[in-house]
């Protein structure tokens, strides 16, 4: 069976760092989705994000989309085939809505890593030394999208791992047990 690793959690604890190890050292393949938010200095169309205007947004099949802090987001199905095309195996970085929504739709195939960090402070360090606008950094943690994020949601308590992401040495520790107990012989 096809499996699916969704990486949720607030702004800033890893999401995007770990589904890049995930691809780097595991080969497994990020499902890209699509946004209407600016690009970040050095992203790049279809590899980051599919980046979208609110036009073109509203073209494509969604599995779910939502809004956060202001902007739209959403997993096509045909970036989820893409995906599963490439490998049994894959992942994909969403909101906390947006994982509910997957576990609803795709069930048993999701395993869902909810990320978190000891201080909330530590997020707004990271997101600064990032690179982000003060602007955007502001904006994204006053919205009420960030702040729910912050905690796992009840209906995912069941479904979801939690992962402290504080010591990057101590998540990739971690990551290497979650994918070994996904290779085939263990599922
Ligand atoms: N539900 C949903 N959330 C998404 C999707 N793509 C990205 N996200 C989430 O949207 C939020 C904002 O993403 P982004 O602007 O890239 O900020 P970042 O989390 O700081 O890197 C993050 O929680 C992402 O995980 C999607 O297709 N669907
Ligand atoms: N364990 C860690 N310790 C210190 N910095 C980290 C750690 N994990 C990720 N980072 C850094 O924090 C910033 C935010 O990580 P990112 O993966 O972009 O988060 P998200 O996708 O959840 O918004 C990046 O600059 C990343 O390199």
């Amino acid at each position: 069976m096809k499996h699916v690793i969704v990486i949720t959690g607030a702004t800033g604890t890893g999401k995007t760092t770990v589904s890049t190890y995930l691809k780097s050292k595991y080969q497994i393949p990020r499902i890209i989705t699509h946004t209407t938010r600016p690009k970040r200095p050095g992203e790049k169309n279809g590899v980051d994000y599919y980046f979208e205007t609110p036009e073109s947004f509203s073209q494509n099949h969604y599995l779910e989309s939502v809004t956060y802090a202001g902007y739209q987001y959403g997993s096509s199905f045909e970036g989820l085939q893409r995906a599963f095309e490439k490998a049994d195996l894959v992942s994909i970085v969403l909101d906390t809505k947006g994982a509910e929504t997957y576990v609803q739709q795709l069930k048993e195939q999701v395993v869902v890593l909810f990320l978190t960090v000891s201080r909330a402070t530590t997020l707004h360090e990271r997101l600064r030394d990032r690179g982000d606008q003060i602007e955007m950094i502001k904006s994204r943690i006053k919205s009420k999208e960030y702040f729910r994020d912050l905690f796992l949601p009840a209906d995912l308590k069941k479904v979801a791992q939690v992962l402290q992401n504080d010591d990057w040495n101590q998540t990739q520790d971690k990551l290497d047990e979650l994918v070994a107990s996904l290779q085939p012989s263990s599922l």
